[in-house]
């Protein structure tokens, strides 16, 4: 029998209401919301309907948005100055750079500079570093979705087999510290997993993807996880959103996998609304973190 569809859209939208309830009280209380500021280098169209999403989701709970849209050419120093006046605007509770930026900006050298407090993507080292400590700030969104998907489809990673294909700073590296954490803000059956992490130089992939009971799929490569590198009854997260000549889709095999396992994301309307929604969370969390 095929396994379960984890409808990432429906969790998401789930959140959204429970964030709008928590967003009011602050407003109610503090007498003012939370506000962000997306900023978005270049004419990517992808980034373009990312941005478009988050601040979409802005609207739907009752954050303030503020759009600063630069062209494709701004240089560095630019884009720093910009950073450093959102980072002094009392106003801004949350900075989200867009990413991928253009080639010519150093990413790191943008990241580093957001206030860490309002440090909204939870990209900034120190709140890497925080993360990783087991005392997180914030949680970063992807990875967050994640948990949030499993933790709201009753499934547990505790004591169980994770691998984790993908070791990017936005997903594979924090997704994998989160489920081997030993305690979890979201609940205790999204820590505690025994977690491998494979990458593009793994020998022999398909041997320890098969270990697996909980599959997290972050490499980048359209349908890279076929049927045969699942054990049956796995439960499967694809991160993946790879644009191809025949539309979405994500890092594995849907059809084929989806008979394997117990449970696995679609793509589209699987983490990828999840990612927008803990966005909002983070903004609430930072404008929380501001008050004096
Ligand atoms: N500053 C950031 N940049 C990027 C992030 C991020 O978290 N912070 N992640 C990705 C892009 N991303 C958010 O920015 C993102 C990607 C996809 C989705 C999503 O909801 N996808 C839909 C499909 C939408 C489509 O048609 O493309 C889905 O999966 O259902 C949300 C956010 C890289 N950059
Ligand atoms: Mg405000």
């Amino acid at each position: 029998m095929a396994g379960t569809v984890l409808d990432g859209k429906a969790i998401a939208s789930q959140i959204e209401i429970e964030l709008a309830e928590e967003v009011a009280d602050f407003i109610q209380n503090n007498g003012d919301g939370p506000t962000l500021a997306a900023v978005l280098v270049g004419d990517d169209p992808a980034s373009a309907v990312y941005v478009r999403n988050k601040r979409l989701a802005c609207d739907r709970v009752g954050i303030e948005s503020k759009m600063h849209r630069l062209p494709a050419e701004t240089g560095e120093e630019e884009l720093l100055e910009l950073i450093a006046k959102l980072n002094a605007d009392e106003d801004i509770n949350g900075i989200l750079v867009q990413l991928p930026l253009p080639p010519q900006i150093r990413s790191a050298k943008i990241l580093d500079a957001v206030h860490p407090l309002k440090d909204v993507d939870c990209f900034h080292p120190e709140n890497v570093g925080l993360l990783v400590q087991g005392r997180p700030r914030f949680l970063p969104c992807t990875p967050h979705g994640v948990l949030q998907i499993l933790d709201r489809s009753g499934i547990s990673v505790a004591g169980k087999q994770c691998v984790v294909v993908g070791r990017s700073d936005i997903v594979g590296k924090p997704v994998a510290t989160l489920l081997a954490a030993k305690d979890s803000p979201v609940g205790p059956n999204c820590c505690n997993g025994t977690v491998t992490v494979c990458h593009s130089r793994t020998s022999d992939l398909a041997a320890i993807t098969r270990t697996a009971d909980v599959l997290v799929a972050a490499i980048g490569i359209p349908k890279f996880i076929k049927a045969d590198m699942v054990k049956p009854g796995a439960v499967v997260i694809d991160v993946g959103i790879n644009r191809t000549e025949t539309g979405l889709c994500g890092d594995v095999d849907y059809e084929a996998v989806r008979e394997i396992a117990s449970a696995i994301t679609p793509v589209p309307r699987g983490v990828g609304p999840l990612t927008v929604v803990m966005l909002m969370l983070n903004t609430l969390t930072a404008a929380r973190l501001q008050l004096t």
